[in-house]
């Protein structure tokens, strides 16, 4: 990079003496003693604000549960319109979880799926209240969802330990909490009244025994129905749920909700049912076989003497089927019978070897038997399935059920018959939640609690690693506190090991049927139950909205960057690998480096190192992968193990230094012509984008000097030709050509990027541009902290104190109701009083470096609906998300690339190249 030689934006580094990076060989973090130890006596959950009320960094997510659920309806109300059917009922005094719960005791299992909500922390966020007003967002002219936000959690158990599952709820308080559509009745004590929703054989069986010993009673539901419910349920809610695996290899399909009926639905759970399905509620059970999980489990237990299904499923992955099945070839002579297209490996006979020889079943590998016994079963429940699927000219099949287990063999046997059998004309997908469709329903069946209203954008699943959620030895208890969370962290870590050990690849045998090759997802080890993470928590936020200025939603992908080309995953592997250290170094000193944020930071590490680890060995484990969910995946990892802002002091400093030297700047820039004012504007933006804890590049370079001469140095290089360089379209929209003045903006929604110079001498003086321009401008910031982003919660402060060097701004943010003082009379503001356009705040739902626009917040949809330009900051926000999103509006997208192979990959360029993309609307 260039030298570090005066700059004329830029002359006044001598204010800042020691607001810099410490020069230290053996740390990049900004120390400061004083304030570590300040940190280190906060709460671990809250912060002083500066205006001295305390604050909940990350609101209603990172609310800790209390032990157990109690409910307070004072001063409960109805919200919105009370006529209106099932109302949501506002409880603004409840602070705990509230759960409640549904099972399937199946003959094999029992799949419970519980919910539990987290009460709106009342944080004390003026911001809210004057951008709802501002934005005319009011409870009154919004959709009023039943369901209030919340997680659903999935987790199973072998029926022959039902004693295990009953403690499991009796521990959680499972069935003390209860929503129903008109009141809440979780203060019924547990032995009153209380009801769970149940489907299975085992409702009927059980029901007695769960009176005993929780004292609740059993309501039963249809398990067909409920099959129905769960399946038309994932179909349409989940993003990606259903997929089809081939030869090894796994692709989710993209489901149209307006094409999905008829399709034909096989659950094998022990038994197997077949189903037609036509429409919610519309279904006919077309046939089934007896011959499924349970014939499987069964007779491989008796032939092998396995002592548990993952253990017998296991062997099958070592076996060879040729030893025990008789193949077309022992028939032939070893030849192919061609005429009818069978090779010599196709199975004759399954077990048909066992007739002829003289063995008995100890000559016999337990690893041969296995492997035929899944092999013999799978291929006739595909072909039971393609028969009915030709039966009522079906081309869709979904399986469910546990027999599937996730298991990339069985998968390929399943979709191999089907495609053998239909020659192509059938497809066979799977589900996410394959176990869980009667579990689902009957929790759906909860008379109308709105579950089944939820919309693809209202669901995120999180895959948390401290928390147990399967049944057997490795859950033990449910955790309590943190301690016990990493404590079971550090467990499920030495069993990890044999876990996250990559699936080898087996030799080709003469396993194949007709025409079919070794399955290349064969391999020795099978993943434990306890770490498949297949299935997250599905977190319920009904407020996420779909951002309304997307041209396409449907065909919207937020990732640049596709993960599936395994070479990219691994560069996007070992960048985060190696930034791991230093992440936590911060997340430890965020926390005043005391020994339990050292354990807490070492639980951390080791859980995204297991997340790491797993999405490498199979990317589409979790859904569809791009970069951005693997940077999302790594905050909500440290959210888990309670840093809610490792980069807060840094911020901070880095605010502090930057608002210092805000003022000269201003000063410069008014001195300058307007084509010259922006063109160092939007130089300006690219340069401060160099903030950035999340580069190691940039990382490395912050050694090297103060944040200003960083600042300086960038700036410097920014002369143009940038590598992608619509500047001279921006301008003329701007500034018009030929003495014609173009219109400006009404409202302008700026994605601001990282804390320090890149919001305040970047974005803020783009900002004020615009709003001397008499543009709104609506910034938009994180709603959760991630690396060194700037939050919404922080940037009425920062604009507060960049307001008192400019009137421009500070008539703004008055007007916008961002400014303290101006807090107590903004109705006035709103009355038109305001001498300028709003400056406003919100938040964009998200708590990453990335945006997926699919999920924002309901402040930011409303907030979108009047804007006419949108700029993008950053390299989350502009590059890795949204690089190819299309706008109903215009469109900025201004970063700087700071890493070597996307700037290659994306603009052909190098390092700290920049890219200034403008897109006009277009046409209507
Ligand atoms: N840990 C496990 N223990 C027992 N069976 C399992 C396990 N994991 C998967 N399975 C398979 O799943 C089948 C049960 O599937 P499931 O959908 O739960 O049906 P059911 O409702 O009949 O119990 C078993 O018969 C077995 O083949
Ligand atoms: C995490 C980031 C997306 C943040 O960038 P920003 O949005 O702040 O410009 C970026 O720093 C990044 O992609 N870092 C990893 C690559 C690297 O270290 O080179
Ligand atoms: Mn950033």
């Amino acid at each position: 990079m260039a030298g570090l030689n005066g700059d004329p934006i830029l002359g006044i580094d001598d204010k800042i003496e020691d607001l810099q990076y410490k020069n230290n060989n053996n740390s990049n973090e900004v120390v400061d003693k004083e304030e570590l130890v300040g940190i280190g006596e906060e709460s671990t959950t809250c912060y002083k604000s500066n205006q001295g009320g305390e604050k909940d960094m990350a609101g209603s997510s990172i609310h800790r549960s209390g032990s157990r659920p109690q409910l307070d309806l004072s001063k409960a109300e109805i919200q919105g319109n009370s006529e209106e059917r099932d109302p949501t009922i506002l409880l603004p005094n409840q602070s705990d979880d509230i759960s409640h719960l549904a099972l399937d005791i199946g003959g094999s299992l029992i799949k419970l799926i519980y919910f539990s909500r987290h009460e709106d922390q009342s944080v004390e966020d003026k911001r809210k209240k004057t951008v709802k007003e501002r934005l005319g967002i009011s409870n009154g002219n919004r959709r009023s969802y039943p369901v209030l936000g919340g997680r659903l959690h999935f987790v199973k158990f072998e029926t022959s330990k039902l004693n295990e599952c009953l403690d499991f709820i009796s521990s959680k308080q499972l069935h003390c909490g209860r929503i129903d559509s008109h009141h809440w009745n979780s203060e019924t004590p547990a032995n009153e009244n209380a009801v769970i929703k149940a489907t299975g054989g085992g409702a009927y069986k059980f029901a007695d025994l769960f009176k005993e010993r929780l004292g609740v009673s059993i309501e039963k539901e249809d398990e067909m129905d409920c099959l129905v419910a769960g399946a038309n349920f994932l179909l349409k809610a989940i993003r990606h749920e259903a997929f089809t695996h081939m030869e090894g290899h796994k692709e989710f399909v993209q489901i149209d909700h307006n094409d999905l009926y008829p399709y034909l639905l096989v659950n094998i759970g022990s038994g197997v049912s077949i189903i037609k399905v036509d429409g919610d509620g519309k279904f006919q059970r077309v046939s089934g076989t007896n011959v499924g999980g349970g014939t499987y489990w069964g007779l491989g237990r008796l032939l092998t003497k396995c002592n548990s299904f993952d253990e017998l499923l296991e062997l099958s992955q070592r076996g060879d089927n040729g030893t025990i099945d008789m193949l077309v070839g022992d028939i032939y002579g070893g030849m192919d019978y061609s005429k009818i297209g069978l090779s010599a490996s196709t199975i004759a006979s399954s077990f048909g070897k066992a007739i002829s020889d003289k063995k008995e079943l100890e000559d016999y590998r337990p690893e041969d038997i296995s492997l035929s016994l899944l092999r013999m079963i799978s291929y006739n429940i595909g072909q039971i399935s393609y028969l009915n699927a030709l039966r009522f000219g079906l081309k869709r099949i979904f399986f469910g059920g546990f027999f599937i287990r996730g298991h990339a063999y069985t998968m390929d046997t399943i979709s191999f018959a089907v495609q053998f059998w239909s020659q192509g004309e059938a497809q066979a997908m799977f589900l996410r939640h394959e176990g869980y469709l009667g579990a689902l329903g009957a929790f759906m069946s909860y008379q109308k609690h709105g579950l089944d209203d939820l919309m693809v954008h209202h669901l995120v699943e999180r895959f948390p690693m401290g928390a147990p959620y399967t049944g057997g030895k490795i859950h033990g208890p449910p955790l309590g506190d943190l301690n016990e969370k990493i404590s079971w962290m550090e467990k499920f870590v030495q069993k990890g090991t044999e876990i996250t050990a990559p699936v080898p690849m087996a030799p080709p045998g003469t396993t194949g049927l007709g025409g079919f090759e070794v399955p290349s997802s064969r391999g020795a080890t099978l993943r434990s139950d306890a770490s498949a993470l297949n299935v997250g928590v599905l977190h319920l936020v009904p407020t996420l909205e779909v951002f309304p200025l997307l041209t396409n939603p449907k065909m919207y992908e937020p990732n640049t960057i596709d993960l599936s080309d395994h070479k990219e995953l691994e560069y996007w592997f070992t960048v985060l690998s190696e930034h791991l250290p230093d992440l936590v170094d911060k997340a430890v000193a965020s926390e005043g480096g005391i020994d339990d944020a050292k354990r807490r930071g070492d639980a951390f590490a080791r859980a995204f190192s297991a997340h790491l680890a797993r999405l490498m060995e199979e990317p589409a484990a979790y859904g569809k992968l791009g970069l951005a969910n693997l940077l999302e995946l790594r905050e909500e990892c440290l959210r888990e193990f309670q840093f809610h802002d490792a980069y807060r002091s840094i911020k901070q400093r880095e605010n502090e230094a930057s608002l210092a030297v805000l003022p000269d700047l201003l000063l410069e820039l008014d001195h300058m012509d307007e084509g010259t004012r922006l063109l160092t504007l939007i130089e300006g933006v690219l340069a401060a984008n160099i903030f950035d804890w999340g580069s190691r590049a940039c990382v490395d370079l912050y050694h090297k000097g103060t944040i200003i001469e960083i600042y300086r140095m960038s700036r410097n290089k920014m002369q143009r030709p940038w590598r992608a360089n619509d500047f001279d379209i921006f301008k003329e929209r701007m500034l018009g050509s030929e003495g014609k003045k173009p219109k400006p903006h009404k409202r302008a929604l700026l994605f601001v990027d990282n804390s320090g110079a890149d919001v305040v001498l970047g974005m803020l003086p783009l900002a004020r541009e615009l709003l001397r321009r008499g543009t709104e401008v609506v910034l938009v910031a994180n709603s959760l902290p991630a690396l060194n982003d700037v939050t919404a919660m922080e940037l009425p402060d920062i604009v507060a104190e960049a307001a008192k060097h400019c009137d421009i701004l500070r008539r703004a943010a008055e007007a916008g109701g961002l400014l303290v003082d101006a807090m107590t009379n903004t109705l006035d503001g709103l009355k038109g009083n305001s001498s300028s356009v709003p400056l406003m705040v919100v938040e964009n739902g998200c708590g990453s470096p990335c945006i997926d626009l699919r999920q924002v917040s309901s402040e930011l949809a409303a907030a979108a609906k009047n804007a006419d330009l949108v700029i993008l900051e950053g390299m989350g926000r502009a590059l890795h998300t949204n690089f190819n999103a299309r706008f109903k509006c215009e469109a900025l997208k201004l970063a700087m690339v700071k890493n070597q192979r996307l700037a290659e990959k994306l603009i052909k360029g190098n390092i700290y190249d920049c890219v200034c993309r403008y897109e006009s609307a277009p046409a209507s």
